[in-house]
């Protein structure tokens, strides 16, 4: 359907603008310059690292606005930069559009100079050539809203978005448009509060929508954020992450306002008891993924290590992924493979998510990061690469973290004092693996209160074949666990 209102006037005005932009730079040069840029923060990590105890607010330069008018001209970006840096913003938005925000590129150039911070632009994308232009200019994420481009071209722009390095936020304003961006393999999707053609907002908006979206798209709350209060709502609605522009540009002290909105998490308020997600791991028939899938799991994993009992082929693996439900997070478990390697299996079954349980580096997560891709990167208690390596593994969306002396990388059933994970996890993600059985992970849970468990032989008759009854028992265990994170 054709946008109406504000949605209308805004594009038409963004197609002259894109115009007479490629008069003074082509498309040419800004692919060039778009493709030479250095790789910088991953916004997708910045967005995974928010949590029921740690708000992760985006902090946008916001001048103006159509429904606000001037909200603060004489902002200086790059100021306001360093004081959403100083404050502990995880990300920072910059408005380019310039009839009705007053933006520009300038600004995101001004404050890329200033912050490592991962810089959003936020701006009406209808053309690949506003996203060279934002990976040209120093972005790490676009804008793309669903209601402003048909299905094909939100899928091409998602992929553009990533091969030039960048993470797109998909924005979307109601759970109708949410299918749209599954096409589309979106993983960071905006809801915004607010309805872009009308410009009203109504803020309950999306908590209503964050349960339509699948477990491993990430959720960020758009517009209307006024103070603490309503990221308190938010974050009882599973609502983690959130861009704030108005109310952060017009605090009077800027730091501590932000500061106030991301520690809202701390206050114990919101300390929503949360379930550790489950990934049954070495599956190698599709009956038994699927029975797993039925009983709870939220991920699985496939084993593409020849030397494994449980390892798979190629077709194999593409058979299970595509007798899973789409909401099943499918994980590659490779051993210093080659990128290659990795992205050949990603492609032929569909994988959503890749775990390297061998000695691979920060730079190839941060590769297999900027391909779109979940990446878990198993760090280990006895041996290297050791878990107390964690902070060089920003990019890794969690650390799988398991003892490492058995004659396998993993899969071993080899038991150890798990507690030891949860002080040297450093913020991260944790995912305990090593031995748990449904006997024991009540207590595993206890002692580390993890984001995920991982299991494989406790779940076994043999290698590679699953006891369902086992595999239930483990899900009940799981989910009537007293687990507070
Ligand atoms: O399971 C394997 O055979 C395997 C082989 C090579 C690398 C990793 C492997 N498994 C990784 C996993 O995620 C296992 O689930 C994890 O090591 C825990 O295994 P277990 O102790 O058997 O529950």
């Amino acid at each position: 359907m054709a946008p109406k209102g504000f949605l209308k006037t805004v594009i038409a005005e963004k197609k002259k603008d894109i115009a007479r932009a490629m008069g003074h730079c082509s498309l040419n040069r800004q692919r060039r310059d778009a493709e030479a840029r250095k790789p910088g923060a991953s916004f997708l990590s910045a967005m995974e690292k928010s949590g029921p105890g740690r708000a992760g607010i985006i902090a946008e330069i916001k001048k103006a606005s159509p429904s606000k008018g001037d909200i603060r001209l004489d902002l200086d970006p790059a100021r306001y930069a360093k004081k959403y840096t100083r404050a502990g913003a995880c990300a920072i938005s910059i408005l380019t559009e310039e009839h009705f925000f007053k933006g520009s590129l300038h600004d995101l150039t001004a404050v890329r100079r200033v912050t490592d911070l991962p810089i959003l632009r936020k701006d009406f994308t209808i053309s690949e050539y506003q996203i060279y232009e934002a990976g040209a200019a120093g972005a790490d994420a676009v804008l793309l809203i669903v209601s402003i481009l048909s299905r094909q071209q939100l899928q091409e722009y998602v992929a553009l978005t990533r091969e030039i390095g960048m993470e797109p936020l998909v924005e979307i304003h109601s759970e109708w448009e949410l299918e749209n961006a599954l096409y589309a393999n979106a993983k960071i999707i905006g809801i915004n509060n607010r309805n872009l053609e009308t410009l009203k907002t109504d803020t309950t908006v999306a908590a209503r929508v964050v349960p339509f979206l699948t477990k491993d798209q990430i959720p960020v709350s758009a517009s209307g954020v006024s103070g603490p209060d309503d990221i308190q709502k938010g974050m009882d609605a599973g609502l983690f992450n959130f861009l704030v522009g108005e109310s952060i540009v017009r605090a009077n002290d800027t730091e501590k306002f932000i500061h106030d909105l991301i520690s809202t998490g701390n206050t114990g308020t919101s300390q929503r008891l949360e379930t550790p997600r489950i990934k049954v791991c070495g599956l190698t028939r599709p009956h038994e993924a699927v029975a797993c899938a039925d009983l709870g799991a939220h991920a699985v994993g496939l084993v593409f290590y020849p030397k494994s009992p449980r390892h798979v082929t190629t077709a194999q693996a593409a058979e299970i992924c595509r007798a899973l439900p789409g909401d099943i997070i499918t994980t590659g478990v490779f051993v210093d493979a080659t990128f290659e390697f990795i992205m050949a299996k990603v492609k032929a079954c569909n994988l959503k998510a890749v775990q390297l349980h061998g000695n691979e580096s920060p730079e190839t997560v941060l590769q297999l990061k900027s391909q779109g891709l979940t990446v878990f990167k198993a760090l280990f208690a006895g041996k290297e690469p050791h878990i107390d390596k964690a902070n060089q593994y920003k990019a890794a969306s969690a650390i799988l973290v398991e003892y490492g002396k058995g004659p396998l990388p993993g899969g071993n059933a080899e038991t150890w004092d798990w507690g030891t994970a949860k002080q040297s996890g450093n913020g991260h993600k944790l995912i305990i693996a090593g031995g748990i059985t449904p006997e024991n992970v009540t207590g595993v849970i206890s002692a580390t209160s993890p984001w995920a468990v991982d299991v494989s032989s406790g779940v076994e008759s043999a290698p590679g074949c699953k006891d369902l009854d086992r595999v239930k028992g483990l899900i009940q265990a799981v989910k009537t666990s007293p687990s507070g994170r």
